[in-house]
């Protein structure tokens, strides 16, 4: 079987990614790949590391360019999937990695992003309890955020298996690909080189209501959460440091863990006492991570590594892509990072 893909934003972080995926995977034939303002222009200018496609010319974004693909992945900016996605056929499986689809609640997309809610599409985060099912053979795909999957896949066994509090935090720390490659002050080497910075404090920014709605499904009952995330000067990576209130042990604590993930291809719980590493999840569709029980404090602590570009999105991307049309969840994925 032969699937014909077109990736829009193919010039951006997540679409290059989705391109150096999409390269390896077996099934796979490379259709068109479209950008913005950069149209006409040769896509190895913009990705330099994806050799076998550098001659490729950027097409401008429109139905009539992405239609004629079994696949259309959307690695567009907010707002611009919603329009394009609904002028494509429904035979098209139509795999968005922008926020356009994820929100159930139209109150909650207003309130973070102050347009009109687009709709809900089937979440791309196979691992959560009851998310599998509805990826497959699904013509349309919302891929989660980056920070929602490593907070999501941290706290929700916890959440499920009723052994913490429904009030958590997370502490993120995030490499500066996850803002995108369009220029801003606040990505400028000199702003983040040798400096980390919280920013989107205090319940602002717009993954929190993400967050929520993953471990609200996951523990049955309403969740809160307090979500801080941090700018470090890194290139890629996501370390989210997640905790909640709980009277378990440590061993009762790893158990609920080692089942909830024991047949789960792409999170992996460490050995115990050994902590996840950015570095060690680089490139992979691997999320690794680690628990703790902190007995005086009371609290479980779960720490995740994920790389925001791979499971993060483009890597979930292509594992929904999978599972919508019936191949092997795994295909084109490796858990193998990059290192040092
Ligand atoms: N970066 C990450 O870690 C993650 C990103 N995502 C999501 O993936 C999507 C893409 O993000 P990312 O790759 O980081 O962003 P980038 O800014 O790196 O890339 C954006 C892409 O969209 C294209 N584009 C911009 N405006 C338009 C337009 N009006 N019409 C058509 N194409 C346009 C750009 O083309 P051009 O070069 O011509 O401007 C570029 O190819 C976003 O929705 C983001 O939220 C999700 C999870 C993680
Ligand atoms: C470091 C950084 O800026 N990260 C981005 C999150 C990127 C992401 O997950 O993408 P979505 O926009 O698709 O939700 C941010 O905080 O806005």
């Amino acid at each position: 079987m032969t699937v014909r893909i077109a990736v829009a934003g193919a010039s951006g972080y997540a679409g290059g990614e989705l391109l150096r995926l999409l390269l390896g995977h077996p099934d796979v034939e490379i259709g068109a790949v479209t950008a913005g303002g950069n149209a006409g222009s040769a896509l190895g200018e913009h990705q330099p590391h994806l050799l076998p496609l550098s001659g490729r010319v950027l097409q401008e974004t429109t139905p009539d360019v992405l239609g004629g693909h079994d696949v259309v992945f959307l690695a567009l900016p907010h707002g611009r999937s919603a329009e394009i996605a609904g002028q494509l056929g429904e035979d098209v499986v139509v795999i968005d990695c922008g926020a356009d689809f994820r929100l159930v609640d139209p109150e909650a997309w207003t309130r973070y992003y102050g347009s009109p809610h687009a709709g809900t599409w089937p979440y791309g985060m196979p691992e959560l309890p009851g998310a599998r099912e509805p990826l497959v053979g699904a013509r349309r795909i919302a891929v989660p955020g980056c920070y929602p999957t490593a907070a999501s896949l941290a706290l929700a066994p916890a959440l499920a298996a009723g052994i913490v509090d429904h009030d958590v935090t997370v502490v993120a720390v995030s490499g500066t690909s996850g803002a995108g490659r369009a220029a801003k002050t606040t990505l400028l080497g000199s702003e983040v080189m040798g400096s980390l910075s919280a920013y989107g404090v205090g319940g602002t920014h717009r993954h929190t209501p993400e967050i929520r709605q993953n471990l609200t499904a996951a523990a049955g009952a309403p969740v809160t959460v307090s979500f801080t995330p941090v700018l470090a000067p890194l290139p890629r990576g996501i370390l989210a440091t997640c905790s909640a209130r709980t009277s378990a042990t440590g061993p009762q604590a790893r158990a609920v863990y080692e089942q909830a993930y024991a047949d789960e291809p792409f999170v992996h719980l460490l050995p115990a006492g050994r902590f996840p590493t950015t570095g060690a999840v680089l490139g992979s569709n691997a999320l690794q991570l680690q628990v703790a029980v902190d007995a005086d404090a009371q609290r479980l602590v779960v720490v995740a590594a994920v790389d925001n570009l791979t499971k993060g999105t483009a890597g979930a991307a292509v594992q929904c892509m999978n599972l919508a049309l019936g191949l092997p969840e795994t295909a084109g994925l490796s858990t193998i990072g990059v290192a040092p």
